[in-house]
């Protein structure tokens, strides 16, 4: 190119250069222009994009990482978080006493879900570590009774404390119940069987205590039950209790007790919502199942002690920190027999003939995500709120046994329902009078079925957590016995309150003894009558003054009429609203739907007389269901 040309080319570019507007010229220019939201919106989507692309960038890294981590190290983790809670209640019993509530949700929650190999052996770990933890409290020595002295002022140590309580508050030796810490690895071979369990399940003599060799209790090395020394001063009796009502334990009689108890007293009772009978059982029990927790309408509970699922945080929300937690067991042969005939309509039961049919089958039958079949395999074990369907046997046993202690107090034993009594009685510092009771809510005989030897083991085999939570708790129960009232004393109690007990019958009732229900006169006396059992009551003996006759009425009536009427007592007004605007309490529509689908001929069979006779029982049972009965929740 000449150079000439080169020039012109050059001059010209450094004329548009000069020429150019300068950059904040230009910038006022877009800024003005009709296009310039344009301009904006395309820079803040430019700045939103590249905002974007470094959060995904940054987020996909974190990802990295966390995965890495979970897979390594998180699941064991929260297995040992768990698992440390339970440690953690278990060791620090004393900063425990700070805390309202256990951390025990999750604990439960991890129990009741599927397992892995992997959880299997973390869990046999810990359930190790957690056996050899040693208890802060008191350590059973063998052979020898328990006792701690309580100096003056010195609050004793106490499972559920935290702060001084009324008790506590008050100088001198008091007397305590606690609850000394125990192995859950139970030796069976030691273990005191009821006489009666696997013969006929007659209630047990008061002989029968005397014959416990102390030597074979000693063998073990239970929860024991530690009368503190109160010198001088008379114990005050507890009033703040929970009650865990298993089902078909004898627990309505128990029930009727701690009813009785509050009642003549005004103490007030946890009850269910709504004016159910129960506390939306099966569900896991939750605070706002309790009339008056919600609204706060109610500044303190007393007692506890409808049906629930025990969810130990949600009770401690209700209850004081003092309260006193107790249950009561019951052989699970017996039991199988009676929830067998109790609770047919349920879809395990429903299509079995007998309850041999049923354990035949069951292993390959049984559908636990059935609703209401869980009455028909560890029952026990669900009423506390563990896994009732859980493989590992041995682990679930370990783990349900360990936290009931931690939970409770005391355990009884329906089998030696006197005996219970008695325990029950000087743990709580109550008189006699206050736990005699009428048998309640028991079957006519019509409807019970002697059990052979071979289906006795069937029942062991098929309820195998309940059966050895019953044994160890059979073992703790005798040794709770010797340790806090003495076999020879306990001899003497038992023959005292069965003498009181005969005296009231005189007294009260008129045919001497319980009836069918179609032979009770007053419909507001009448239990409920239920699948294919045959529930007895009582009738008053007439002409009884007003006071004894309202006394003998409080020892016979049976559960629900007197849940309903203490409802009353307590929410007046809640009670007349729900009469008026609902005259029927929420029924457990799918129970008493499959109480109904069972069969007249199933019930023909399970009454197991001639079809005649049979008919008539079933249809005596369901012309005396009373309009009271109809009204209310399956108990
Ligand atoms: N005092 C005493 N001693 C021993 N056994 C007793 C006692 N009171 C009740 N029972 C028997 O307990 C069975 C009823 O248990 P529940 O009241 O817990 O049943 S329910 O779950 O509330 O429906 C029921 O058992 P079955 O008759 O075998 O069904 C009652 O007979």
């Amino acid at each position: 190119m000449p150079s000439l040309q080169r020039k012109a080319i050059m001059d010209r570019a450094l004329y548009f250069w000069k020429s150019t507007l300068p950059w904040s010229t230009r910038l006022k220019g877009v800024l003005c222009s009709p296009t310039r939201f344009l301009w904006v919106a395309l820079m803040l989507l430019t700045v939103l994009c590249v905002a974007v692309q470094i959060l995904g960038v940054t987020r996909q890294s974190r990802n990295e990482v966390l995965k890495e981590f979970a897979n390594d190290k998180l699941f064991s983790m929260r297995f040992t978080i768990a698992f440390q809670n339970t440690l953690t209640t278990t060791q620090r019993a004393t900063e425990r006493q700070q805390s309202n509530h256990v951390p025990l949700i999750q604990y439960i929650q991890h129990l009741n879900q599927g397992t892995t190999l992997r959880r299997e052996r973390h869990n046999q770990q810990s359930a190790k570590r957690t056996r050899n933890i040693p208890h802060l409290e008191v350590q059973p020595q063998r052979g020898r009774a328990l006792s701690v002295r309580v100096p003056n002022g010195t609050p004793p140590p106490r499972r559920h404390v935290s702060k001084a309580t009324k008790e506590q508050r008050q100088p001198g030796l008091r007397s305590q119940v606690l609850l000394a810490r125990k192995s859950p690895s139970v030796a069976l071979t030691a273990l005191h069987l009821p006489s009666t369990a696997d013969a006929g399940f007659a209630a047990v003599k008061p002989a029968a205590i005397a014959a416990v060799k102390p030597a074979a209790i000693a063998a073990v090395n239970p929860t024991a039950i530690v009368t503190v020394d109160r010198g001088t001063t008379s114990c005050r009796p507890k009033t703040h209790i929970v009650f865990l009502k298993t089902h078909k334990t004898a627990s309505s009689t128990i029930l009727n007790i701690l009813y009785r108890y509050g009642d003549s007293r005004n103490l007030t009772f946890a009850l269910p919502s709504n004016r159910h009978s129960q506390l939306f059982y099966p569900l896991y029990f939750a605070a706002h199942f309790v009339e008056g927790f919600r609204s706060k309408a109610v500044k303190e509970y007393d007692i506890m002690c409808n049906h629930m699922r025990f969810m130990p945080s949600e009770v401690k929300k209700v209850m004081p920190e003092d309260t006193f937690y107790f249950s009561i067991l019951r052989n699970p042969v017996p039991m199988m027999e009676s929830i067998f005939t109790y609770y047919k309509g349920i879809p395990a039961f429903h299509k079995a003939r007998t309850l041999d049919d049923f354990l035949n089958n069951a292993w390959q039958s049984y559908n636990k995500s059935q609703s209401n079949n869980h009455y028909g395999k560890n029952l026990l074990t669900f009423d506390f709120g563990f896994n009732n369907t859980a493989i590992d046997i041995e682990r679930q046993t370990n783990l349900s046994i360990s936290m009931i202690e931690q939970n409770f107090h005391l355990i009884l034993m329906s089998e030696y329902f006197d005996e219970s009594m008695i325990l029950l009685k000087t743990a709580l510092c109550w008189s006699l009078d206050d736990v005699v009771s009428f048998k309640l809510n028991s079957r006519s005989n019509r409807t019970r079925h002697e059990l052979s030897p071979e289906t006795m083991e069937k029942i062991k085999e098929w309820n195998a957590l309940d059966w050895r939570i019953y044994l160890h708790f059979n073992t703790t129960f005798w040794r709770m016995v010797e340790e806090t009232v003495g076999l020879e004393n306990m001899r003497l109690e038992v023959a005292r309150l069965q003498e009181r007990r005969k005296q009231l019958m005189k007294t009260c009732v008129r045919e001497g003894g319980a009836v069918d229900p179609s032979q009770v006169k007053d419909s507001a006396l009448k239990p409920f009558q239920y699948g294919a059992a045959v529930i007895q009551g009582y009738n008053l003996n007439p002409g009884l003054d007003n006071a004894t006759k309202k006394h003998c009425q409080d020892l016979i009536t049976p559960e629900l009429q007197y849940t309903a009427a203490l409802y009353n007592k307590q929410f007046p007004e809640l009670a007349a609203k729900l009469g008026s605007s609902k005259k029927q309490p929420v029924l457990k529509k799918t129970m008493a739907w499959e109480a109904r689908r069972t069969s007249e001929r199933e019930r023909q069979s399970l009454l197991g007389s001639p079809r005649n006779q049979a008919r008539s029982a079933y249809q005596n049972a369901l012309s005396n269901r009373t309009a009271a009965n109809r009204l209310q929740n399956v108990p």
